[in-house]
């Protein structure tokens, strides 16, 4: 069975019910095999989405302002962070917008020869914004600023911390105030544990996790032991920090992908999160109750 966009849509529909007009919606959202894997071990690009999966991820993408990725995700993998007819049809691509991809750079290390700066300039997609730490009248840096603005990048400042990581609600907050509501952070590892290990920035977490054992790449948790049963994760917390003893199914006999969906909510005292309980296709099944509060 492969879903329709609309369909997947309707599935994520939750996830956006609630209207935010002060600040930027934010999901996280990537996929990883059920070892913890999103990349090969050198930074290999790896199909880890079946097509269900990617109807969804492209419905997403078009139902987004903004997707933000980092830096070593554009230079290893020259995304295009589109919305695509093969996955969504062309009627959802006519009525619907492209987002502006968003890079969290924070040494402008951007290539100019980047996918994303050449769809910019054949209108396949939106100019990029980049996000750095740099000054633009720091002589190390100004040329090559030039040169991406040129290009047609539209290039901002923000604080960053000693560990070189990018203030990432000075760039919600920088988001929304050019207009965007909804953004999705795709990646990569280093990005998704800065988002996980600062839920608050969160609204929704999409976790599409293929039921396989990759074994070697980068990681974002430490394996889960292969010991426990691929029909019944009860150790989940590592992906999820805290969240202890979510029950996600997986029939792992059959190459399908499964989607469990995660919802964060802000604005409790302590995190809330919430499995949206539903069967996403024939073989990923999600325990409808867990509910956990830290
Ligand atoms: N399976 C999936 O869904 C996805 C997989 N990937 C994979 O991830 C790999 C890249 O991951 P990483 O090497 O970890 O690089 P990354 O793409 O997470 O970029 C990390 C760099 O971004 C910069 N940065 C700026 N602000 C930051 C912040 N607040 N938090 C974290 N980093 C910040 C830093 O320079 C940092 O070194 C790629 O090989 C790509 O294929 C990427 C996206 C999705
Ligand atoms: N949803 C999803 N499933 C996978 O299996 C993946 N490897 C990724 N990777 C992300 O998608 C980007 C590529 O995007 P384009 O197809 O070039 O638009 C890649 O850079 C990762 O962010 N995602």
């Amino acid at each position: 069975m492969t879903r329709t966009a609309e369909q997947a849509w309707d599935f994520l529909q939750p996830l956006y019910a609630e209207n935010l007009t002060d600040r930027l919606h934010v999901t996280l959202t990537y996929a990883q095999s059920m070892d913890g894997i999103i990349a090969g071990p050198q930074g290999q690009q790896i199909l880890i989405s079946g097509k269900d999966s990617m109807v969804m991820t492209h419905a997403l993408r078009l139902n987004v302002d903004g997707i933000i990725i980092g830096i070593n995700t554009l230079i290893n993998d020259s995304p295009r962070l589109t919305g695509r007819a093969d996955y969504v049809g062309e009627d959802y691509l006519a009525t619907h917008k492209q987002p502006t991809p968003v890079v969290l750079d924070t040494k402008l290390r951007f290539p100019l020869d980047a996918l994303l700066l050449k769809n910019a300039a054949t209108k396949q997609g939106k100019p990029p914004i980049i996000f750095t730490g740099v000054d633009q009248r720091d002589d190390k840096y100004s040329a090559q600023w030039r040169q991406l603005e040129d290009a047609g990048a539209h290039i901002y400042t923000v604080g960053v911390d000693t560990s070189g990581h990018l203030n990432l609600e000075e760039v919600c907050q920088n988001l929304k105030s050019r207009g965007m509501e909804r953004v999705m952070i795709e990646g990569g590892a280093s990005v998704i544990k800065t988002c996980l290990a600062s839920f608050g920035l969160l609204d929704a977490v999409v976790v599409t996790i293929a039921p396989t054992w990759i074994g070697n790449g980068i990681t974002i948790q430490n394996p889960l032991s292969k010991e426990v049963s691929c029909f019944e994760i009860s150790k989940y917390e590592d992906i999820f920090g805290k969240l202890t003893h979510s029950l996600v199914a997986l029939n792992a006999n059959v190459q399908q992908r499964a989607i469990p969906t995660i919802r964060s909510r802000r604005g409790y005292g302590s995190q809330h999160f919430e499995l949206v309980g539903r069967q996403y296709d024939e073989t990923s099944y999600i325990s409808s109750t867990l509910c956990q509060e830290f």
